[in-house]
């Protein structure tokens, strides 16, 4: 289902003003679709995808543009959403996406409601939120300094301003992902352009091993390729599985690129 049509200025979040009065439990929502969830531990599992917008970050290579950096959406009630998600009946798995869902109060409504109805559900976080919700697996995206915007890397048209400086004091919070990885069953899924992002993983990582009272498994750390067109993908995944092997990870293919080049609604 497209479901984006009001444009945002596009601030942190969505703007306040097209949000309806009695919106108590409700999202805007960007897309929601049935595919194959293409990226981490579940990649291949059928999957409907809850696609919320806004962000409190602003990745150059993000390839949710119209969430982020120019964000769309309709407002659209928990109780319609849950809905959508039904008439997809092969499905019962839920990912919650974004933008960066996590922002939004209406959230936890939106999974507390599939959890009652039986739904596995994921949700594709940034890691900078933590709130409490029944979530099957918290599927952490921490950001590297490799993803900040800067006036040579935005994407197309795009200004990087302001964004340049608050993405890179945003992008981790420790505290943060701590408390995803204490609460919920997680994966930690790195983008990674080249060798240059590894470093700081391993630094991200060692930090975070000694913030979180749960242990972190070197299979639980999963190296990403940066691209969102399979022309990219083809230059970063094969040095991105090297690294891979190389530190002791896993590496997590982009079905949907792969196989729909992440077309809308794949
Ligand atoms: C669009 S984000 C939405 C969820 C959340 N904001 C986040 O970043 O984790 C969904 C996933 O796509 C990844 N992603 C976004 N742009 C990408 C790109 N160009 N190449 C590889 N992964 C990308 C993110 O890191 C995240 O794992
Ligand atoms: N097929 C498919 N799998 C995905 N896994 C995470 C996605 C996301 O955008 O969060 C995504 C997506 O956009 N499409
Ligand atoms: S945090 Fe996620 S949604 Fe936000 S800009 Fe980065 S990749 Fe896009
Ligand atoms: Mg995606």
């Amino acid at each position: 289902m497209p479901v984006s049509d009001s444009a945002d200025p596009g601030d942190a979040s969505v703007a306040p003003g097209d949000r309806p009065d009695d919106a108590t439990d409700a999202l805007p929502i960007n897309e929601l679709f049935y595919s194959l969830q293409g990226e981490g531990r579940l990649a291949g599992v059928p999957s409907v995808f809850v696609r919320t917008s806004g962000c409190n970050l602003r990745c150059w290579f993000c390839d949710s543009y119209h969430t982020s950096w120019e964000p769309t959406h309709a407002w659209l009630d928990v109780d319609d959403i849950v809905a959508e998600v039904e008439s997809y009946d092969a499905a019962d798995h839920v990912v919650l996406t974004g933008g960066e869902p996590m922002i939004h109060d209406a959230s936890v409504a939106l999974l507390e409601a599939l959890d009652d109805r039986g739904y596995h559900t994921t949700v594709e976080t940034n890691g900078t939120i933590v709130r409490d919700a029944p979530i099957d697996l918290a599927s952490v995206s921490p950001k590297l300094a490799s993803s900040t915007p800067t006036p040579d890397r935005a994407p197309d048209g795009a200004d990087a301003g302001p964004w340049a400086e608050r993405h890179e004091r945003d992008r981790i919070d420790l505290d943060a992902l701590a408390g995803l990885v204490d609460a919920y069953e997680f994966q930690l899924k790195f983008v990674v352009s080249d060798a240059d992002d590894m470093p700081e993983i391993r630094e991200v990582l060692a930090d975070l091993r000694d913030a979180a009272a749960v242990p972190i498994r070197d299979d639980d750390v999963l190296l990403m390729p940066e691209g969102a067109t399979r022309e990219r993908l083809a230059e970063t995944r094969t040095r991105v599985a090297d690294l891979a092997m190389e530190h002791g990870f896993r590496y997590t293919p982009r079905l949907h690129v792969d196989l729909w080049n992440d077309a809308p609604e794949t």
